[in-house]
């Protein structure tokens, strides 16, 4: 489909936001009537940019406050109009968007509306231009999409149709701010439907106006289901533009390159998403793009920590007294691999980078296909140095500069063990841990929404378990990115807001959490053998047996064990962790039981607590992401 972008989605000047949307793909643009008023260049010098770049212009908006106004701002609003449309000659465009009034003055009477908008639709088709009406979410008396068909539908004029645009929509369903059916839009007739604008959301409840200004994500970072909604708009045989008009506070101050890639991504995963909708799948003559269908992932085939002098060895100490055994060798880096049962983690001492998970590996039924998929949702690709006798493993970039790979243990050719020359066996799990649980990444506060649509749209995860909860250095947001059957699991977080230099300049290190059977077993086996375990302050357990009447026993087993606890409707989460290696890494014990599938956000307070004393806040400067505190 034509894919489009409005000028209000990206940070810049008019010439910035027009390069960023051209380099990322887009067809056409929506131009905001203030990235014009502000831009140096003519409306023709525009136009020919534009062209220049590929790009049609699709839009000119928003033309505000019309309808519902007295005759004598009726004049005026039309010798406004009139110098609009010059205007709109001059770019090249033929259809202005008109958004429902706010004006204290507007007159609530829909015939007048009607009638208004039918002479402004007269007045441009004499210049074969279009009228595309849209009910803001919080316009005067106009609000809801049946209100602006309905006066539509009275204004009865070939130039006069309908701008939908998802936010205003969908805000006032799934908040019940207000009764509307977005299955309805399916009725209007296609050539009524002007235009299309796309926004997701996440689920807010406040005022639908800042929610609106401030909030607005592109589709499959929020909570919106835009399949079903874009579904509706093309069952009217609408097959303009899928257009983005996002107004977002991070992303108008995000590099505009990479934000258009982030929304291009957006309507790829989108259009991907319509095809398989049965409505839409047997109408012909839509052109959606087809990514290579998310291969199953199984598991995590391993995850790297990047380690230096110092917190290589600890790391490696720590390792051996968890259990893990060190059974081999990088043919060709220092590269080194530890294992317990299926859990292998690799300590990569080659970088410059500061300790971090440097690499997550997902085991994929089909590495080459994970890979394609990846690329064509414009995942930044990773070269890869090579060794002769080295596995061909792809791998790509995600927004927080972490590497992830896609393999199959074992697989012929393939199998990345293969680049191990195995020294040792793993021993037989003497702590009783399985398997990686999860990884926990810290996002940089730019890339977060970013991240959630990367980790769904390529790897096919579903974002759940959104948490936020105020910390030693601030409130912090969580989110989760799993596998349906929770076989890979990937906790995201960051900061809320921005901070001063007093904080971390990331609110919680990264962490790697490995499954046990016996929670308990596995604390008493590992401070047995010496692992530096994270103690945790009484006042925890006397809350926690205030709060739930647990079993005496256990309860003092987890007082015992600095065991943390948290429990949902359907099971019980038990977790202890290390303390933290080089500012930015610890290791976590976890065992779920009942099928509970969160994180514990309740106890990260008070595990960040425990670790503050290794996280001075003094010095922040080495300790933040290398993407974080970088000169815009
Ligand atoms: O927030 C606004 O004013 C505004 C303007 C134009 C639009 O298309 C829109 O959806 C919102
Ligand atoms: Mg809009």
């Amino acid at each position: 489909m034509h894919r489009a972008i409005a000028t209000v989605c990206l940070s810049g000047t008019l010439e910035d936001k027009l390069n960023a949307a051209a380099a990322a793909g887009f067809n056409g643009v929506e131009i905001f009537e203030n990235d014009f008023i502000a831009a140096p260049w003519s409306a023709e010098r525009v136009r020919r940019h534009c062209a220049g770049l590929g790009l049609s212009i699709d839009l000119y908006q928003p033309f505000r406050d019309f309808e519902g106004a007295e005759p004598d701002s009726m004049r005026r609003n039309l010798r406004r109009a009139e110098r609009k449309f010059e205007l709109m000659e001059r770019l090249g465009v033929d259809t202005i968007l008109v958004c429902s009034s706010v004006a204290p003055d507007t007159v609530d009477d829909d015939d007048l509306a009607a009638e208004q908008l039918h002479t402004l639709a007269e007045h441009a088709a004499r210049r074969g231009m279009r009228i595309a009406y849209e009910a803001l979410a919080w316009g005067r008396f106009v609000n809801t999409w049946e209100h602006s068909w309905d006066i539509v539908r009275r204004g009865d004029h070939p130039a006069l149709g309908l701008c939908v645009d998802s936010f205003h929509v969908l805000s006032r369903a799934d908040n019940g701010n207000g009764k509307t059916d977005p299955a309805g839009i399916a009725t209007v007739p296609g050539e009524k439907l002007f235009f299309l604008q796309l926004a997701d959301a996440p689920r807010l409840d406040m005022d639908v106006l800042q929610w609106s200004r401030h909030h607005r994500l592109f589709p499959g970072q929020g909570s919106f289901d835009l399949a079903t909604f874009t579904t509706a708009v093309l069952a009217t045989g609408y097959r303009g533009p899928l257009s983005l008009e996002v107004f977002n506070d991070v992303f108008r101050q995000s590099a505009p390159d990479r934000a258009a890639v982030d929304a291009m991504r957006s309507l790829i995963a989108l259009e991907e998403a319509l095809g398989r909708q049965p409505e839409v799948r047997q109408r012909e003559r839509i052109e959606l793009a087809r990514p290579a269908p998310a291969p199953e992932l199984s598991g995590f085939a391993f995850t790297e920590l990047a380690v230096d002098a110092d917190s290589g060895p600890r790391l490696a100490r720590a390792l051996a007294a968890m259990g893990f055994a060190h059974i081999g060798e990088h043919r060709s880096k220092p590269v080194q691999l530890w294992q317990l049962g299926d859990a292998r983690i690799l300590l990569n001492s080659g970088g410059e980078q500061a300790t971090a998970v440097s690499a997550i590996a997902v085991e994929t039924a089909d590495p080459a296909a994970s890979a394609r998929r990846a690329e064509a949702l414009l995942a930044p690709a990773l070269p890869r140095a090579r060794g002769p006798a080295e596995a061909d493993l792809t791998a790509v970039a995600a927004p927080d500069g972490t590497e992830i790979f896609f393999c199959r243990t074992g697989a012929e050719g393939t199998g990345w063990l293969s680049d191990f020359i195995l020294t040792g066996t793993a021993s037989d799990a003497p702590t009783a841990v399985t398997h990686i649980d999860h990884v926990a990444l810290a996002q940089p506060f730019d890339y977060f929404d970013e991240a959630t649509l990367f980790y769904r749209a390529v790897l096919g995860l579903d974002p759940r378990h959104d948490s936020e909860f105020a910390a030693p250095f601030g409130l912090v947001r969580g989110r989760a990115v799993t596998e349906p059957a929770g076989r890979v699991r990937i906790a995201l977080h960051g900061t809320v807001l921005r901070r001063g230099d007093w904080a971390p300049g990331v609110p919680d290190p990264q962490h790697l959490a490995m499954a046990t059977g016996d929670i308990f077993a596995s604390a008493r086996a590992m401070r047995a053998r010496g692992a530096p375990l994270l103690s945790i302050p009484d006042n925890y357990y006397d809350d926690l047996g205030a709060r739930l009447e647990l079993d005496p026993e256990v309860l003092a087993a987890m007082r015992e064990c600095q065991v943390l606890y948290d429990r949902d409707g359907v099971g019980e989460y038990y977790h202890f962790h290390t303390e933290v290696f080089g500012d930015r890494i610890f290791l976590e014990i976890v065992q779920r039981a009942g099928g509970y599938s969160g994180y514990g956000a309740v106890n990260a307070p008070v595990r960040m607590t425990a670790h503050r004393a290794v996280r001075s806040p003094t010095g922040e400067a080495s300790r933040r992401l290398p993407s974080e505190g970088q000169a815009p």
